[in-house]
């Protein structure tokens, strides 16, 4: 079976996997997401399109220009990956796994290395992980609380109110906290899609102290019996002094309530920022532990490399991705649905080939 084939079965799979976790409600299920059925690969595959243009496109170019697979042609494969976000170290790992398959398997012509392209892609990215990771760690007997962090403008407010919904068809009572205290609006911004959602949103007026209202948060979630608390925080990278005195007091808070807790720190990432990006989460995790990352805007940019970049220079899980504006557009990462989202029209041509 070729590898495309493998990575269908396998996204197909996943696919299941979450339906089966879907609770039915008769009450919520608005035309947005009625119109929202579509499969796990075509979401991925759509919101990669830019990237896929580009690199994919790029690839294609490069193999119809070169014959034989030579030191020149890595040569320029390599600024490809580069130009793609994909991280230099990562792409210097990519090219040496590629050379070394491309001897054993005693590859000659270059189209031939498209596929084993993308089979390298998925193995760097899982590298020696399960790649059954679980999607999101949850408390077994309590509360869940999951912290947000992340500067502002990058999708933070609207992944909240995305994830808020995501738990909600799983079954699962959510509360939110409005913990940055901040931004002016971004209180207000996060009761939007708490009402868009149908989740309550505890807050204090602006300015105020963002422990005081995660500790609301709690006691507040406790009482109504939710399943999970997602806080916002205020992402001030300014002063990283004053960051983490901020997000040490808000865990302190957290885990005096709750043992175990934040049981996730998310940081949130705008994929259209490229480089910026990783800095960032360098930053954020000195500050703080974190425990995965939202790509969002992928939809929005051609270097869609980054989700490689980040998963292996800072080895940190990118847990969800952000593939359009919509409220079921935040969707678990797979590395398989990834790569088939950037190779989507060679698998489908080989597919072809194949039938
Ligand atoms: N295309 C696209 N747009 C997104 C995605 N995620 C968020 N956005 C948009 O990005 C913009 C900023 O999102 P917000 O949620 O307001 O950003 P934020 O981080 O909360 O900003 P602050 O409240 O300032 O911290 C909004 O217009 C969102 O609709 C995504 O995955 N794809």
């Amino acid at each position: 079976m070729s590898f495309f084939k493998k990575l269908k079965e396998k996204i197909t799979k996943k696919e299941e996997e979450y339906e089966e976790q879907i609770v039915e409600t008769d009450s919520d299920s608005s035309e947005e997401e009625e119109e929202e059925k579509e499969s796990l690969s075509e979401k991925f595959k759509q919101g990669l399109s830019k990237t896929r243009d580009s690199f994919s496109g790029k690839v294609n170019d490069l193999v119809a220009r070169y014959r034989t697979v030579d030191e020149d042609f890595f040569e320029e494969l390599e600024e490809i990956l580069i130009t793609a976000d994909v991280g230099v170290n990562t792409v210097m790992d990519l090219i040496d796994e590629l050379k070394f398959e491309v001897k054993r398997r005693n590859i000659k012509e270059t189209y031939e290395v498209k596929e084993v392209i993308s089979e390298k892609l998925v193995d760097i990215y899982y590298g020696d992980d399960n790649e059954e990771v679980e999607e999101l760690t949850f408390n077994e007997d309590g509360l869940t609380v999951f912290l947000v962090v992340g500067v502002n403008g990058v999708g933070k407010t609207t992944t909240i109110g995305k994830l808020a919904h995501r738990l909600k068809e799983q079954g699962k009572n959510v509360v939110l906290a409005a913990g940055d205290t901040f931004r002016a609006g971004a209180i207000e911004q996060l009761e939007i899609w708490g009402e868009r959602v149908g989740v309550p949103v505890i807050k204090h007026s602006e300015g105020s102290d963002p422990a005081a209202v995660v500790y609301d948060g709690i006691q507040s979630a406790k009482s109504k019996g939710a399943d999970v608390l997602i806080c916002d925080t205020a992402g001030r990278l300014q002063n990283k002094v004053n960051l983490m005195n901020e997000l040490s007091k808000v865990n302190k808070v957290i885990e005096r309530e709750i043992p175990d807790a934040p049981h996730e720190s998310l940081l949130v990432l705008d994929s259209t920022t490229g480089q910026n990006a990783l800095s960032q989460a360098k930053i954020f995790s000195e500050a703080t532990n974190l425990s995965g990352i939202v790509l969002t805007k992928l939809d929005g940019t051609a270097k869609g490399g980054i989700v490689m970049a980040i998963r292996k220079e800072l080895d940190i899980p990118v847990k969800f991705v952000g593939l359009g504006e919509k409220v079921t557009d935040l969707q678990a990462f797979d590395a398989h649905a990834f790569v088939y989202g950037l190779f989507a029209d060679m698998l489908e041509e080989s597919e072809e080939k194949e039938d």
